[in-house]
This record gives structure tokens, sequence and C-alpha cells, in this order.
């Protein structure tokens, strides 16, 4: 991740050069004025009256640059948060399908909510206020060299110790901040949950439970976050000590000097802004450090959230169904040492259509979650046509093949969109596609028809209609495969029915159905029927009495 901010250093040199040019400007002008002072203290009111138009000019100067330096400091804020969401979600969507499912997703939703607001305030706006505070510190060390070089050596002492501090602190900082991180996490999932089981709670009068373990929960983030803050508070409060003494100091010395007539009233006073312009960005550098230096746990962990556990070498760009898939030898299981699939032998010829039935749990969509290429065989092979399956790109095989499943996904946008998926077809092809997935009077019954909007995940539509409009997108899609998980459950027998019918007629496509219904009626339409049961695959009703 920090590789990719690597991208975001030209807005940041851009703000940096213009808050230098700004800080060292209004350092200049701070050594104009305390001229300007001593002209005054001197009576040179001549002097003093060209002077002082030359300075207010001078000044007037500071404006227009400040308004640039607000901007390009928001513009190199904008892009290193986009950077970072950008960079995150491509690397999300790099994921392996099955190590996602996997995982419980709020860990991703803790990370861009969560864990960006962290990086955000601890990282990409500290990293600028240091720049910004070193900018403000030079013109302040500029400010008391003009007065008195020796001076110097002071500031420079207040950095080391700042600095010291800082480091001293570091460690237990950024142990609390990941902590605090992995709470978010867990925080995150929680409130997930409880939203999506509004209605369970509600129904079973879970609420006092829910709010006890809410409380309970929230309680441990907020403490986390109190014991950083007061880390936190400790570095800034010795910070602040060491740097009043210090101004203290500076400010002893340099008045002892004007009393012994080595210097002006002036340069006492320009000492003394100087010290401020040292001591505010210290403060601010102070505070920044430490920050800067906890988000490293943070980002080893979002890295970690991004990096697939199983990789195989996948080279084939292009892959075709050829003669049609087999499965070879194939033992599967998602703790190795327990086996749902083992030594399956099947073959699923081109254009041919299968029917996968067996017991709840027998392994039917596992072996359906291997089709579609979700995890790879831990023995044995399946082939797409001469190929092996697991060495072709996803996203090669992904365009082959259709999924229908039991469970649907709706977009918060048109019907049209909903069913196209944001690729180009003609009205004539979508209208087909309706036609054949019983949604055509679905369309012509609504007045806005294609462009009718569906809200929040399919929230004004019923569960049979999302079903059928996955199976249009199936149909639009035009794939050689077709795999189909419980795809029917939320139809009517009726519905089901038809539009089984329709997919069985359709030429030249393979279709792998897996499901629990089985319409006597069209037992006959399909090439084969297999049984999934006792880690086997048996082809059915041959075997079916020895299989039960
Ligand atoms: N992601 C997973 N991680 C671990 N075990 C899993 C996972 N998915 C399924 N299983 C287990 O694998 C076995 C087979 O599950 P699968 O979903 O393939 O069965 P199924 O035949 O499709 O069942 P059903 O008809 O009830 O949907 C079950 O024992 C299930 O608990």
């Amino acid at each position: 991740m920090l590789k990719r901010l690597t991208k975001v250093w030209p807005y940041l040199l851009m703000a940096v050069g213009f808050t230098l040019v700004l800080g060292l400007l209004e350092g200049y002008v701070m050594i104009q004025l305390m001229g300007l002072f001593d002209l005054a203290l001197g009576k040179q009111m001549e002097q003093f009256t060209t002077e002082s138009m030359r300075v207010m000019r001078l000044a007037l100067t500071l404006v227009p640059i400040a308004i640039i330096v607000t901007c390009t400091k928001n513009l190199y804020k904008r892009k290193a948060n986009e950077l970072m969401k950008d960079y995150y979600l491509e690397k999300v969507y790099a994921k392996n399908i099955s190590e996602f499912y996997s995982e419980n997703n709020a860990k991703y939703l803790s990370a861009l909510t969560n864990d960006f607001n962290t990086l955000e305030q601890k990282f990409i706006n500290p990293v600028y206020s240091i720049i910004d505070g070193g900018a403000v510190f030079i013109a302040g060390m500029w400010m008391i060299f003009t007065v008195n070089p020796k001076l110097v050596s002071l500031g420079l002492v207040l950095v080391v110790i700042n600095t010291g501090l800082t480091f001293l602190l570091q460690k237990p900082i950024t142990k609390q901040t990941t902590a605090r991180s992995d709470l978010f996490e867990g925080y995150t999932g929680y409130i997930k949950e409880v939203l999506s089981a509004f209605h369970i709670i509600r129904n079973n009068n879970l609420q006092e439970r829910i709010q006890n373990n809410f409380d309970e929960k929230s309680e441990t983030v907020q403490h986390r976050g109190y014991l950083i803050d007061r880390l936190l508070s400790y570095v800034y409060c010795m910070q602040n000590t060491v740097s009043n003494f210090m101004i203290l100091g500076v400010m002893g010395v340099a008045g002892y000097l004007a009393l012994q007539g080595e210097g002006t009233i002036g340069g006492v006073l320009l000492i003394v802004e100087g010290m401020f312009r040292i001591l505010g960005p210290m403060m601010m550098i102070s505070e920044a450090m430490p920050q800067i230096a906890t988000v490293g746990g943070i980002i080893k962990k979002i890295e970690a959230t991004l990096t697939n556990h199983e990789e195989t070498k996948e080279e084939i760009e292009h892959c075709e169904l050829g003669k049609g898939i087999s499965i070879e030898g194939v033992s599967f299981g998602y703790e190795k040492e327990q086996l749902i699939l083992e030594d399956v032998n099947v073959a699923f010829r081109t254009g041919e259509k299968y029917l996968i039935i067996g017991p709840s749990g027998g392994g039917k969509s596992t072996l359906l979650k291997l089709l579609r290429k979700y995890f790879n065989p831990i023995e044995g092979t399946i082939w797409m046509g001469d190929t092996p399956l697991s060495s072709i790109k996803k996203e090669a095989y992904f365009k082959q093949i259709s999924n229908i499943d039991q469970k649907v996904f709706i977009f918060e946008d048109t019907l049209r969109n909903n069913l196209t998926l944001y690729k180009t077809y003609t009205d004539e092809e979508i209208l087909e596609a309706l036609e054949k997935a019983g949604l055509a009077d679905f369309v012509n019954n609504h007045p806005d028809g294609l462009e009718r909007m569906l809200y929040d995940d399919g929230k004004n539509v019923s569960g049979g209609e999302k079903s059928r409009i996955a199976i249009a997108r199936a149909l639009l899609e035009k794939a050689d495969l077709i795999l189909l998980d419980e795809a029917f459950s939320a139809l009517d027998p009726a519905k089901a029915k038809e539009i089984e019918k329709s997919l069985l007629d359709l030429e030249g496509v393979t279709i792998i159905h897996v499901t629990h219904v089985l319409f006597k009626e069209h037992e006959k339409d399909y090439n084969e029927i297999y049984m999934v049961k006792n880690k086997q695959v048996y082809p059915y009703p041959k075997h079916a009495k020895q299989a039960s």
C-alpha cells in the first residue's frame, strides 16, 4: 500500500514547495517587521514610512500564497485517500472467491471505514503536518539566526529531545493501535450481524440481551481508545514541558544580551517570535510523529487481509469447453483431513444437460464450487477440454460460464442494468431472455418497463422475480456452460417447470443443475442424472438403491 502511495508524491511535493515558500516569506516579513520596530524606537520616521510601505506590499503577497498552500494541501489529502481506497478495492477484487467467502467480510468493511479513517488521521494528515511544521520551523530558526547564530543550537536540542521522547513510547502505542483495529473488526462484524438480524431480534424480544452485548463490546473499544490517548498525552505532556523550559531559557539569554547592549529590542522580539515559530511546529511534529509510528501495525494488518493464501499458477488466457468438462480422481475437503468428495470421476459432455441430486450436506454445492473454480481439488484434475481447469485464468473461465444461485444479488439500479450487468445488449436480446425467464409480464405490466428502479438488494421485487432476473442474466450472457444451484427454490412449481424447460431447450449449451426438486416429466430431458452421496458421484437411478 505504501508503494501505491508513492504516486501521491507529486501532489505532496507541490504542497511542500508552496508551504516552504509561505513559511520563508512569513519569516522574511517578520524580520522586516522587527527592523521597522527598531526604526520606530530610534525615531527614524522618514525611513520608517518608506520601509512600512515596502513591508506592507510584501505582506500582501502572503495572501495568494496562503490560498495556494491550502488548495495544494487539500489536493494532496484527497489524492492520498483516493489512492489508498482504490488500491484496497482493487486488491479485494483480486482475492480468491473462496477465500473471500470463508472470512467474515466485516473485516473488509472495518478496514474501509475504521482503518482508513485511522490512516487518514494518523498518517496522511500528520505527514503533511510534519512538512508544514518543518517549513515554519526553518523560518523560525532563520529568524533567530539573523539575531544571534549561537541561539540556533538551542532549537536543535529541542528537536533531539522531542524525537527521543517519541521513539521511547512508540512501541506501546503501536501495540495498542493494532489491538484497537482488531477490536473494531469484531465490533463491525457484530454491528453488521445485529442489523441483519433486526427482525429475529424484534420477534423474539432479544433487545435487552443485544443491548448488553453491544454495551460490553462498545466499552472495550472505547477503553482501548482511552489507553492510546492516555499514552499519547504522556508524550505530549513531556514534550510541552521540555519546550516551555527551552523557550524560557532562550528568552532569558536574549534579554540578557539586549541588556548587555549585544542586540536591539527588535532583535529580542524577533527571537521570541522565532521561538514561537519553532515551538508551534515542534508541538505539531511531536504529535504527528508518534501517530505515524502507530500506523505500521494497521498497514501490515490491512495487507494481510488482502493476501491470497492459496495461489496456483494460472497461465492460460483463452479457454474453450471443447468436448466438455471431466472430473478425474478428484478429492476435496474444506479441511484436508475431512474430505467431502473422494476420488470422484465424472464427465459432462458439451451441449448436454445434467441434473445433480442428493441428500442435504452430501456435497452437491461443493461439486459445483469446484466446477465454478472457487476452489481447486486437493487431488485429481478437472479438465476443461484438454486443459486442466486449475491452470486457466479465472477471468478467462468466468467468461465461459454463467452461474445461477438460490441467493440473488440485485444492484440498486434499473432493471435493465440488473439484467445486462452493465454490458451492451440489444432490446431484442433482452426481451428474448426475459421471455425465456418468465419475466415478460413483469416488465410489460410496469409503466417504466426495463427502466424501472430496483432498490436495496431487490426489496421492491419478490423472491421469485429475483430468481427469474438471475436466470435472464445468465441467458443474456449466452455462456457455453450454465451452472445452477437450487436456482428455482423461490419459484412456484409451475413457473419452475416452465423455466427449466426453456433452459433444457437451449441448444449447444451445457447445463449442470444442482437441485432438491426433481420434476418427473423433465427427467427424460436430462442426458444424465447424478447423485452426490457418501463422498461419491453416482449415476442415478441406476445405482440409486445401492447409494441410498
Ligand atoms: N465453506 C465451507 N467450509 C467448511 N465446510 C463447508 C463449507 N461449505 C460446506 N461445508 C460442508 O461441506 C459439506 C457439503 O456441503 P454442501 O453445501 O456441498 O452440501 P449440499 O449437498 O449442497 O447440501 P444442501 O443440499 O443442504 O445445500 C457439508 O457437511 C457442509 O457442512
